[in-house]
């Protein structure tokens, strides 16, 4: 008997380490491994244990705590009325039994409900005082959250200020991020190789919990306020109903979901969460379930509320949309940047309202994880109700004639070699000319921080490629005036002007072809340093990892990258015929004799030129062998002052350094030739 127990004990005890674990993945990571139905089917497991063996209960149980965690970083914030979590009810039996515990709690009182859609996204707090927002924080553990009010100020529908002047006004909201920018950044994540957010709740919380409030502003959140926590009015009286509440909340300029209803009974409420169960594909954004509010606040103050959740509301769960089907084969495709990303191809089968017939696997180390076979029959489902995902293999059904994918030696698209680059989850192809990637590479290369050249526009390089002409960068110096006056849109002047261009191009410093190229993680500045060390583009063709990890700024990461991109037969090619067009590949000497006037100084730039760039200033003056430093000193010989200069001029005239114009930076530049 004893030991019976405590067998007991130890199987709550893991599956309670095993809830834990998720909910750190989910809530401080945003990256959960598993999918919600299977963290339903632990915590429903784990409730039943309890029920079971009520002496087994500990305080710190998952069963009795809000999930979340503050994450490093932000500053906690104490939430004066905790945000509380919902309980769930599966089905309709679960929907009754709420109403019967509502229904004896409440005595022969009569009561209705408010149903909301459960929108699924993360739990945020704002603050308003006299009107203004002060204060935007996350849920957390309920009690304590983090404080992210510049990261929720970047949502452009929540009101800086309030409509109308509120005393005190904290309102809980959810904040979400619509079904198609959730797949649009997933996508670009997986053409990048970085990990791809499970569904649009992890991607809203993981955009918002950003230390970069910018990067927040690029992920197209959006709020939807759905409750009050705490409000104070001096003169009005505050709403009586959970309805009426929203309906202030939306006068006071809050956005709030429109699709709302008031039900008599647990039989409408039924009804409604049926009618949603269909309809919810055709919405926006992604919706997990239907909230059932008691709608009187006084009722709703007399039932009260467990540590985890409020006794007056529950959560109707969706049944997760899966469906079984079987993987005929597994392809790759190659994306715009050169990531090449597995999809398994499925027997056609209907999930969440459409036809599935592939689904993205992500990349080689998930197919490895779930152990995804060709002829594997599994289980998918659509991530986000968008993304069609294998979420299990159904291992039961093997017959042992199932493949094992492996991912190709070489690009499908042009047949260069495929490399997976340290620390990176994604394959990539190496081919500089891959037609995947074409677009892409020529929109680079013509930049300009690239090769510069005017009137090469991703609208132009799009005609190009589109009639055949460019194939790969090397193209673009063969290109006749001929060929370009058949085009539209080029006139005479346009397509003189365009190969005039072009050709000038070819007289650029090494260092911008270096970083024309697109090696990967090869930026201006690494462009330039290798430039400088091997003097010309045939030496760094040939140069040799070690060599390269020794230089100063050169990090593994680029010189890996560096040796992949020169090991491709393909690229050596491309190389050697920008070569044969006449693109110069030698970095000029560094000029040190009395014959450059600038040699030995040192200048600096402040103020906006009239003419000149910075970079195209700073060129100028490395090229007449002078350098360009960034603060003033004793040692600086000239500053070079533009409009609004800013402090360093003040220092120039303090110190006694020469401060010079754009003018008499030229002639001292020309002087030399
Ligand atoms: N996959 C995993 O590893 C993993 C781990 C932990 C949790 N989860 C999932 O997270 C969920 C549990 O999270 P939870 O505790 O935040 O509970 P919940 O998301 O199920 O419900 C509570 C939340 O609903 C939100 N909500 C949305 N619309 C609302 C509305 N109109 N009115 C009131 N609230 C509304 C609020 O943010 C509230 O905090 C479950 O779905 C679970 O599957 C998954
Ligand atoms: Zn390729």
């Amino acid at each position: 008997m004893g030991s019976e127990t405590e067998q007991l004990r130890q199987t709550i005890d893991q599956l309670r380490r095993e809830i834990e674990l998720h909910n750190y993945r989910y809530y401080v990571l945003d990256a959960p491994t598993i999918t919600d139905a299977q963290f339903d089917r632990l915590m429903a497991e784990l409730q039943q244990l309890e029920s079971e063996y009520p002496h087994l209960i500990t305080p710190d149980s998952p069963t009795r705590r809000v999930g979340g965690k503050p994450r490093e970083g932000f500053a906690t914030v104490q939430h004066t009325v905790p945000l509380l979590s919902l309980a769930n009810a599966f089905g309709d039996g679960e929907l009754k039994d709420f109403d019967r515990r509502v229904g004896s709690a409440l005595g022969n009182e009569l009561y209705d409900y408010v149903v909301e859609l459960k929108i699924d996204g993360l739990a945020v707090s704002l603050t308003y005082r006299d009107g203004q927002m002060v204060r935007g924080a996350t849920r957390g553990n309920g009690v304590t959250g983090e404080d992210i009010t510049a990261n929720l100020k970047t949502i452009r529908s929540i009101p800086l200020r309030l409509n109308k002047p509120v005393d005190l006004l904290e309102v809980r909201g959810e904040v979400y991020m619509p079904k198609e920018s959730f797949a649009e950044l997933n996508r670009r994540r997986e053409e990048r190789g970085e990990p791809t957010f499970a569904n649009p709740r992890n991607a809203a919380a993981g955009s918002l919990r950003q230390l970069d409030p910018a990067v927040t502003a690029g992920r197209n959140l959006n709020i939807f306020v759905y409750g009050i926590g705490a409000a104070e009015l001096s003169g009005e009286p505050l709403p009586d109903t959970h309805l009426a509440g929203l309906q202030w909340l939306e006068s006071l300029g809050l956005r709030v979901n429109t699709y709302r209803q008031l039900c008599r009974d647990i039989d409408e409420v039924i009804g409604y969460c049926r009618l949603w169960q269909d309809k919810k594909a055709d919405l926006p954004y992604q919706i997990d379930g239907i909230v059932v509010k008691v709608n009187s606040l006084a009722q709703q103050q007399a039932l009260g509320a467990t540590m985890k959740s409020p006794r007056w509301a529950i959560a109707f769960k969706f049944p997760p949309e899966q469906a079984k089907t079987t993987v005929r084969d597994i392809i790759v495709s190659v994306g715009r940047t050169g990531a090449i990303t597995p999809t398994a191809l499925l027997d056609p089968v209907t999930v969440a309202g459409s036809t599935v017939s592939r689904a993205t696997l992500h990349n080689l180390d998930i197919i490895r994880e779930k152990d995804i076979r060709i002829g594997d029959r599994v289980v998918i489902h659509k991530a986000g109700d968008v993304i069609p995902e294998v979420v299990e293999v159904l291992k039961e059904h093997r017959t042992g004639a199932e493949r094992i994918f492996n991912m190709p030696a070489v690009c499908p698209a042009c047949g260069a070699e495929v490399v997976r680059p340290s620390g990176e989850s994604a394959h990539r192809c190496t081919g500089a000319a891959c037609p995947a990637r074409l677009l892409e590479g020529l929109i680079h290369f013509a930049s300009r921080g690239a090769m510069n050249i005017d009137g090469l526009g991703p609208a132009v390089l799009t005609q190009l490629v589109e009639a055949g002409l460019v194939k790969d960068v090397s193209d673009l110096y063969g290109l006749t005036l001929e060929q370009l006056l058949k085009l539209e849109r080029f006139a005479d002047k346009s397509a003189e002007n365009l190969v005039r261009a072009i050709a000038a191009s070819k007289a650029n410093p090494l260092h911008r072809l270096i970083f024309a190229l697109g090696i990967r993680h090869v930026g201006e500045r690494a462009a330039r340093v290798l430039a400088e060390h091997y003097g010309d583009l045939p030496s760094l063709m040939d140069a040799r990892l070690e060599e390269l990890t020794t230089i100063m700024e050169i990090g593994p990461k680029i010189a890996e990258s560096v040796v992949n991109f020169m090991r491709e037969p393909q690229n050596r090619a491309l190389i050697e015929r920008l070569i044969a067009h006449g693109v110069n590949v030698v970095a000029e000497a560094a000029p040190t004799g009395q014959s450059s006037p600038l040699a030995g100084k040192t200048l600096v730039l402040t103020g906006t030129l009239a003419s000149l760039k910075r970079e195209e200033a700073r060129e100028l003056i490395e090229k007449a062998g002078g350098k360009v430093a960034s603060s003033v000193s004793k040692k600086t010989d000239y500053v070079v002052v533009g409009e609004e200069p800013g402090s360093k001029y003040e220092k120039a005239v303090k110190l006694g350094v020469p401060v010079i114009g754009e003018e008499e930076l030229l002639t001292m530049v020309t002087s030399q030739q």
